[in-house]
């Protein structure tokens, strides 16, 4: 534990003054310690004490000379090491207490069990306030709120809220003791015992808190907005402005400051007569984040070198292991003087076969897990066998700005985002630092369809299988739409070893799995594809007999922690409606978000050096390059792959080649070979399939819902449909949902069972009320919109031949007056975006122009993410409008090349991309319903 760090002049780390300017009595102690004596115990090679030059007078004038911090911070530390005493007075100070007293204090407490207990409850008041999947700073408030200092709570945390960002509020824990939850941070709490760091002397105005601020406005001056794009979006990230902020009690502020890379742990700042303490900061564990560093005006801080300390508890609310010797389970996992960004997988793997290696286990569990592990090593992450390295994104859930306030994954600024660093074993080992001792922890991987979700739960199982998550000896995968059969029920054991190796293990296995459920990590991949998933993470009453029930039921009650409790559950979704909504009960969130343009580019080398025409590459990466759409689309990992193959076919096929210009015609493409080969009806019979299990948000398929053996046989052999990884009995499903949403858009084309006037009903524009389902085939009404209006012989014709112009045209007719009657002024951001995609698909130059007159010169995607496509039809359509435009970009995600290209059109006058809330300068407007 580090109980002082000095505060170099200006910074706005606390001065050493006691409320009221009082001295306190660290202060007092300080005085009278002589840094000469220090100097003496460290010897005179001690370099800090060299570099600093002789050093005179007490601590308090070393405090507040211009001294670099880092020495001083290092001679402290060794001066610590060294043993060299300061007298501290008698009676423990709670603001000063050093190492040596919080070792007395844990020998004091050592055997009692009431205080083993007390300490417990503050662990788990701690972890429910600082390890909330929420920790952007608002889980804090909610902390503030709960203890009672609602109306303290200072100007800067209504920004917040007002900015959306006000996390859930969640009851208060049962279990936690009355006079915790009513505790106020104005008593003289034992909170200062436990491990952390304090910083001593009153907090310094808050405004000197760096705060970046964007200009509120952009104008059309190149240099200075160039200027402030480079320092803010293109180079180093500044801290996140959601961590960061300054609540002020009634005698002062506590500044809430971000956690760095440099540091161990982040910082709470706390102050105010009747806190017993002239102000404090205390470090806690955060996330690694994107290449965080702090602007040149930030925090003193900014240099602390990493603790050299002892392995304990991140938080200073949760003693660990090392701290409280009596505890009965460590608060939280800790790793030797290692952060995660430090760590790789090897090594993570030798730091926990020495702390935990089982003990010898039964042949029959051995024999077991090494079948297991096989399995998963044989099961290829991707069909390609190609693997382009992505990271993960911290993701959290806001409501969102319309008025049905449901949740959603917020969209924070490109430069606020914050990475998870690693392939799955450094995120999964992060995030188990965060876990709650004997619960179960719930990680959820978000992301939407083709992002590679799938694909990374699928390395997380092969990870285990190649020792790689040594905290977990058990990892079983399961494909969740596969297994949510009517009917079907299993009991526990009947669920764990159902897709695992068979003959299927006996009951010792399962016994042991019980032993240790922190040792078991379940992945649920595909979670939206559950029926009514929604409610399974709130609902009640889950099982806790070992009697049969339904998937779900066993989910609901792993939800509820009433079976394995303590286990870790890794699920992969869609976030989309009520799930959104519920998934706020996950203890971690990510994102999956997709391929950068240079990912792509890895992408496409690898898929042709794996096709064995390494030499297409130029050309390959050149027909992209000719689409710029396409390439904006290759974002998606499902995307870039068809764009590969098509690319591949058309290189095939010699001479000039050109890839097509839009969604529709990608797919066209690679479908019109297969279905020219097929048996006659066989396209139209799999397109009805799509769209009806579409509706039934399904996309897996049994052998009896084809049409024929004929057709499924036709489709497996044309990859339209293919086995599910990890499902029983070969279960197939459609390649990708984006090709599920083709077909079923097909389907919606050439049925007549479908009126001409029902059509706009499956578009996305219409308000969701009048609409007959809920749109789950999300990318149906953009290929709806290119089938239809796209040149007969280009789209739906070299798919069906001439059988299907007559009834596309009338459909296009019908699509056509309700497309023109809209009016793009009045729609929501999200929907803006849908139309211009409609637009763009349809290649129809009529449309195209009467969508890109209607748009209004202010426009608004506060909140909507932007992303590579979204930016590209955008700035193609400001472009063709011919006329001036304000954006509001503020939390749209956009990445700089997106950026980029949108302020950089001369057309484009006012621009607000302020990274931070507050700037008012472009109020949303106009996308009233
Ligand atoms: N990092 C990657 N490297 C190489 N290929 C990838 C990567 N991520 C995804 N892919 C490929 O993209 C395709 C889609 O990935 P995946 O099925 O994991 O997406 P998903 O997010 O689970 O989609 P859905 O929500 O539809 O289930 C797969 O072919 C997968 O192998």
């Amino acid at each position: 534990m580090r109980c002082l760090v000095p505060r170099p002049a200006g910074s706005y780390l606390p001065e050493p003054q006691g409320p009221g300017g009082a001295e306190t009595g660290r202060e007092r102690d300080l005085r009278k310690s002589s840094p000469s004596k220090l100097q003496a115990a460290l010897g005179s090679g001690h370099c800090a004490a060299m570099e600093l030059g002789p050093l005179e007078g007490g601590y308090l004038e070393l405090l507040n000379s211009s001294a670099d911090p880092l020495q001083l911070y290092h001679l402290y530390d060794q001066t610590d090491l060294a043993r060299e005493e300061l007298e501290l007075c008698s009676e423990p100070d709670m603001d000063t207490i050093n190492c040596e007293q919080f070792s007395k204090l844990l020998c004091d407490i050592e055997g009692d069990e009431e205080t083993r207990e007390a300490y417990a409850n503050i662990a788990e008041l701690d972890q429910y306030v600082f390890q909330d999947s929420q920790l952007d700073g608002l889980g804090k408030d909610i902390f503030i709120e709960h203890i009672g200092l609602e109306e303290m709570i200072s100007e800067n945390v209504e920004v917040l809220e007002e900015a959306g960002q006000k996390s859930q509020k969640r009851p208060f824990p049962e279990e936690l003791p009355v006079d915790l939850k009513h505790r106020k941070l104005a008593e003289p709490v034992t909170v200062p015992m436990v491990t952390g760091t304090f910083l001593v002397g009153p907090v310094s105005d808050s405004s000197a808190l760096p705060c970046l601020s964007p200009p509120a406005v952009f104008n059309k001056e190149p240099e200075s907005n160039q200027r402030w794009l480079e320092e803010t979006v293109l180079m180093p990230v500044p801290p996140s402005s959601s961590l960061l902020g300054c609540l002020s009690l009634p005698a002062g502020p506590i500044q809430i400051v971000p956690s760095l890379p440099s540091l161990p742990q982040g910082l709470w700042q706390i102050s105010g007569p009747g806190t017993g303490v002239s102000s404090m900061v205390i470090y806690q564990g955060e996330m690694p984040q994107a290449s965080q560093v702090l602007p040149s005006n930030g925090p003193a801080v900014q240099g602390l070198p990493k603790s050299p300390d002892r392995p304990g508890s991140t938080s200073p609310f949760a003693p660990s292991a090392t701290d409280l010797p009596g505890m009965p389970e460590p608060a939280l996992t800790s790793r030797a003087n290692t952060t995660e960004d430090q760590m790789s997988p090897t090594q993570c793997l030798e730091a926990h076969e020495v702390s935990s290696k089982p003990p010898k286990w039964p042949e029959s569990v051995e024999q077991f897990c090494r079948s297991l592990r096989d399995k998963y090593r044989a099961e290829p992450a991707d069909p390609e066998g190609i693997l382009v390295e992505v990271e993960l994104v911290r993701a959290r859930l806001e409501r969102g700005g319309d008025k049905s306030q449901e949740r959603g994954l917020a969209t924070p600024d490109w430069a606020e985002r914050q990475l998870a660093r690693g392939g799955p074993a450094e995120v999964l080992l992060a995030a188990g630092d965060r876990r709650r001792p004997r619960e179960t922890q719930v990680i959820a991987v978000l992301g939407k369809a083709g992002q590679g979700k799938s694909r990374w739960a699928r390395e997380v199982s092969r990870a285990w299988a190649c020792g790689q998550l040594p905290q977990y000896d058990f990892v079983f995968y399961f494909p969740c739409h596969c297994l949510d059969r009517a009917g079907d029920r299993y009991r526990l054991q009947d669920l764990l070893f159902c897709l695992g190796p068979q003959p299927q293990p006996a009951d010792e296995v399962f016994s042991h799995v019980l032993r240790r459920p922190d040792r078991v990590l379940l992945i649920l991949d595909a979670f939206e594809g559950l029926e009514g998933q929604d409610g399974l993470l709130h609902s009640a009453g889950g099982p806790v007999s070992t009697e049969p029930h339904s998937f779900r039921g066993l989910l609901a009650g792993l939800f509820q922690r009433k079976l394995l409790r303590g286990c870790t559950v890794l699920l992969t979704a869609r976030p989309r409606g009520r799930l959104a909504q519920s998934l706020s009960k996950a203890d971690v969130l990510f994102e999956v978000t997709g391929f950068s343009a240079e990912q792509a580019e890895t992408y496409v080398t690898s898929y042709l050096e794996r096709a064995g025409v390494p030499e297409r590459r130029e050309r390959a990466l050149a027909l992209l390059h000719g689409r710029p759409f396409l390439l904006s689309l290759s974002h998606s990992p499902t995307v870039c792959r068809a764009v590969c193959r098509l690319s591949e076919a058309l290189l095939e096929l010699g001479g000039e080649a050109e890839l097509p210009s839009t969604l529709t015609g990608l797919y066209v493409g690679l479908l019109s070979p297969a279905a020219r080969d097929s048996p006659p009806g066989a396209l139209a019979g799999l397109a009805r399939l799509a769209w009806e299990l579409g509706r039934r948000h399904s996309g897996t398929l049994r052998d009896s819902q084809f049409p024929s053996a004929e057709v499924r046989a036709w489709a497996v052999a044309q990859g339209l449909v293919q086995p599910v990884p990890g499902a029983p009995d070969a279960e197939l499903a459609f390649s990708s949902f984006l090709l599920q949403c083709f077909l079923g858009a097909l389907w919606l084309a050439l049925s007549t069972e479908i009126k001409d006037k029902e059509l706009p009903q499956y578009l996305a524009l219409t308000p969701r009320k009048k609409r007959p389902y809920d749109n789950w085939l999300e990318g149906v009404p953009r290929f709806l919109a290119g089938l239809l209006f796209q040149p007969h012989a280009h789209g739906l014709g070299a798919l069906v031949g001439p059988a299907g112009a007559a009834v596309g045209a009338r459909k296009q007719k019908a699509l056509s007056r309700y497309l023109k009657r809209l009016q793009p002024g009045t729609l929501r951001a999200g929907r803006l975006l849908e139309l211009l995609h409609c637009a763009h698909e349809a290649a129809d130059a009529g449309l195209w122009q009467y969508v890109v007159q209607g748009l209004p010169a202010r426009l608004s995607f506060l909140g909507t993410r932007l992303t590579p496509p979204n930016a590209y039809v955008l700035h193609s359509a400001l472009e063709a409008a011919g006329r001036d435009f304000s954006l509001d970009l503020r939390s749209t995600g956009i990445d700089p090349a997106g950026l980029g290209s949108l302020v950089g059109l001369r057309c484009v006058t006012h621009f607000s991309p302020a990274l931070v809330p507050g700037s008012e300068a472009l109020s949303p407007q106009g996308f009233a319903e």
